[in-house]
């Protein structure tokens, strides 16, 4: 049995009997707790465990559940815990046993490696069509791949994927304000996936929950199994999908108790919306059978931080914590640069305080990824070993590749580059650019015979670059795609290509066709290497990169490449950011080539935690995104400016989110990062206000944790003694309790051993 005292708000939950219920709570709240203790309850009360369904989000949110019901007294095993996406396959699974669908042949597939080919057949499929090519480039490459994934997921997820049978490309196009050309590949993919009802050829995990409303759909002789409670996680995350399998499973009868937090909804790109944390949710379940209970108090943020995130989004935020979190802000000038020395100081000195070796304690979490340039910098700097996560180093980002190319390019030697793994990004990123196409052992034998002479890298560039690209035979799609292409590329066609070794400076070619004209992008490269590559003596790096980045449209390159808006702004602060850290430099090409690589290899040390000194714990380098549901006792959000967060092309309310999420992660202390001091974001948490607030709020938060509650542990044949001296029954814990400022010695006999 648990020794958690519940809270009131948490026993109310428990004990509430409506058959939905939708619990509106803060950050750090006991949201998990809670429903995990639901769980433990019913166990107690003799429900079976294969009546009770937990469904979460995530791999890690499973595992806290399951901690949290071993918590609250049971074993792991007793109680479903599943992910929507895995309970659903679930479910296909146990029809294909029963005969309800043929699944026999259906492939399961689980990364972007396996889908490729499918994807990519179906963009093959559609170009053939013919219709849209005036207006779309139907592109093989895996940013496009993974742009058809994400819209996929995205219809699928609100469902709008199911007016497409029913619809011409053009309409349902023009529906959901898509590109015709995207639309003809999405059907041409749904058609090869999906025969009919319960037919499919492969499934991946994006297709499970839509798969399963499909068949419940068209058979309505399949029965779902019964629950007398569901008990639903992170209901912030739910989309449309989610919400009506919940409906499906929740009409059998029952209880169900969701969860969360209105103003973590981060993810309204795949379909979640904060409606679902209200309107949508009474909707849902039934005018007279639902309520809504509030869970409002948060363990993890102390009461300046509760109260100031209330005041961001405008609700009420309170702290049961007796500590407060220090919510302090640093002003900067400007957005790239000063902010890392500022930053890195007080990361420094902050150690020294609270008397800590590493820096496990401590997380910086980014708007975007383009911040994370001069952060780098200054951590590997200051030796502070650090991990990435929710994005990749900038280091081995694409857009920082390619610069890096360029550079090399207009020397004409790729400096600082010792090694084949070093080369293989930069060459690759560069082919992308110019979309080469070669076998991966080619890509292989260029970056070793150029990490042995760097100069050979101008061969790279006349024999692969700066050159037409052979045509393709026309394609002609038969059987299986996975026999036709196997990885990142289209599969390579040898009487096309033919790869010189390099380190011969042969650059001649056996192509059958070399008439088609020099795609824009390597016409651009071309003009580009062209026109700079007589001032690589006399311009700085930070220079050279400037002219590049104009003459090659870069920008356009970043939105033809990253079709959604949001990713490729992204790539254009990256560049920005990338080109400011070399003018800052005030190095030549050459040199802030060497730079570079060796603060790569710096970087990869610590991130490695190999060389890190006194091996200290790193510091968390993260997303926003990827830091929802975690927590740090520090935590820094850098990059408060109006350019950048709230990004001025966002949605408003999801920025404001975004900073929520991000500053409710912190429990000892916040610092947020600002050019600004009238920045909008500061004015709505008004921390001056929330500081004065909090120290009434921490005098009753300690005068209350004076007087707690004690279990006792009473006889069942003493129970009206017990009840005579005083003491309270928890109908939920099943257990007599007294508060911690009545007569101890008058319970001396019931009292646990620790008091
Ligand atoms: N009644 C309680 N008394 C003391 N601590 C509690 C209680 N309920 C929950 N906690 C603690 O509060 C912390 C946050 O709990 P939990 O993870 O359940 O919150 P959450 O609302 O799900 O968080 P998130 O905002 O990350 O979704 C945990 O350390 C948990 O053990």
């Amino acid at each position: 049995m648990s020794t958690l005292p519940l809270t009131p708000e948490q026993s109310a939950i428990l004990q509430a009997r409506d058959p939905a219920i939708l619990v509106s709570a803060v950050a750090g709240s006991g949201k998990s707790t809670t429903l995990a203790h639901a769980a433990a309850l019913r166990l107690r009360r003799g429900t079976p465990p294969g009546r009770i369904l937990a469904l979460v989000f995530s791999d890690t949110a499973r595992q806290v559940f399951l901690d949290y019901l071993a918590q609250a007294g049971h074993a792991r095993a007793d109680v479903t815990v599943r992910t929507y996406d895995e309970y659903a396959r679930s479910l296909l699974d146990a029809w294909v046993r029963l005969g309800y669908i043929d699944g026999a042949h259906t492939r399961r597939l689980t990364s972007l490696d396996a889908l490729r080919p499918w994807i990519y057949q179906a963009i093959e499929d559609a170009a053939a069509l013919g219709a849209h090519r005036d207006y779309y480039e139907f592109t093989l490459n895996d940013t496009h791949a993974e742009y058809i994934l994400d819209t996929l997921t995205w219809l699928k997820g609100t469902l709008r994927l199911r007016h497409l049978d029913d619809m011409s490309i053009s309409e349902f196009a023009r529906q959901e304000d898509l590109p015709e050309g995207l639309v003809s590949i999405l059907r041409e993919y749904e058609r090869a996936r999906s025969h009919d009802v319960g037919l499919y050829e492969f499934q991946s995990a994006q297709d499970y929950v839509y798969d399963c409303l499909t068949t419940l759909a068209g058979c309505d002789y399949i029965e779902l199994p019964r629950f007398d409670l569901i008990v639903a996680d992170e209901w912030h995350d739910i989309n449309e999908a989610h919400l009506q399998l919940l409906q499906r499973l929740h009409a059998g009868g029952g209880q169900l108790i969701a969860a969360g937090d209105a103003d973590q909804v981060i993810h309204t790109r795949h379909g979640a919306h904060p409606d679902y944390m209200g309107p949508a949710f009474l909707a849902a379940f039934g005018q007279a059978r639902r309520t809504t209970m509030p869970l409002s108090r948060s363990f993890r943020c102390g009461p300046t931080l509760a109260l100031a995130a209330g005041q961001l989004a405008h609700k009420t935020f309170e702290s049961w914590r007796t500590q407060d979190t220090e919510v302090s802000v640093l002003l900067q000038a400007r957005l790239y640069q000063d902010q890392a020395d500022g930053l890195a100081h007080y990361l420094q000195g902050l150690r020294q305080r609270r008397s800590e070796s590493g820096f496990a304690s401590f997380a910086i979490l980014l708007r975007s990824p383009d911040l994370s340039i001069d952060i780098e910098n200054e951590l590997i700097r200051q030796e502070i070993p650090y991990q990435v996560n929710g994005f990749d180093s900038y280091f081995e980002r694409d857009e920082i590749l390619i610069l890096r190319g360029i550079l090399a390019l207009l020397c004409e030697q790729l400096h600082g580059v010792t090694t084949a793994a070093e080369a293989l990004p930069i060459l690759q990123a560069l082919g992308r650019f110019c979309e080469v196409d070669m076998p991966e052992h080619d890509w292989q034998a260029s970056a070793r015979d150029i990490a042995i002479n760097p100069q050979l890298i101008r061969y790279f560039y006349s024999g692969q670059l700066n050159r037409p690209p052979p045509l393709q035979p026309a394609s002609t799609p038969t059987g299986d795609p996975v026999s036709r292409k196997t990885n990142g590329t289209a599969a390579p066609t040898a009487s096309i290509i033919s790869v010189p070794s390099l380190s011969s400076g042969d650059t001649h070619y056996t192509g059958t066709d070399h008439r088609r004209p020099l795609s824009p992008w390597r016409a651009r490269l071309a003009h580009t290497v062209e026109h700079l590559r007589p001032l690589v003596n006399q311009e700085s790096a930070g220079e050279l990169l400037r002219q590049a980045c104009t003459l090659l449209h870069l920008p356009a390159y970043a939105r033809r490449h990253y079709l959604q808006q949001e990713q490729a702004d992204g790539i254009e602060h990256s560049i920005q950011a990338f080109v400011e850290h070399a003018a800052q430099s005030q190095q030549a090409a050459a040199a802030f080539l060497e730079t570079v690589a060796s603060t790569q290899r710096q970087s990869q040390r610590l991130r490695s935690h190999a060389g890190s000194p006194r091996q200290q714990a790193p510091l968390q380098l993260c997303t926003i995104a990827a830091a929802k549901g975690k927590e740090w006792p520090v935590v820094i959000v850098p990059g408060l400016s109006r350019l950048h967060f709230p990004r001025p092309q966002a949605q408003p309310a999801e920025e404001r989110r975004l900073l929520y999420v991000a500053a409710t992660r912190a429990q000892t202390q916040l610092l947020l990062v600002s050019d600004d001091a009238q920045h909008p974001y500061l004015q709505q948490m008004d921390l001056s206000q929330a500081r004065a607030l909090a120290t009434a709020m921490l005098e009753e938060n300690r005068a209350r944790q004076a007087d707690t509650r004690i279990y006792l542990h009473v006889p069942f044949e003493q129970r009206a003694d017990a009840k005579n001296k005083g003491a309270q029954w928890d109908p939920i814990r099943r257990q007599w309790w007294i508060r911690s400022s009545m007569h101890l010695p008058s319970f001396r006999d019931w009292l646990p051993p620790d008091q």
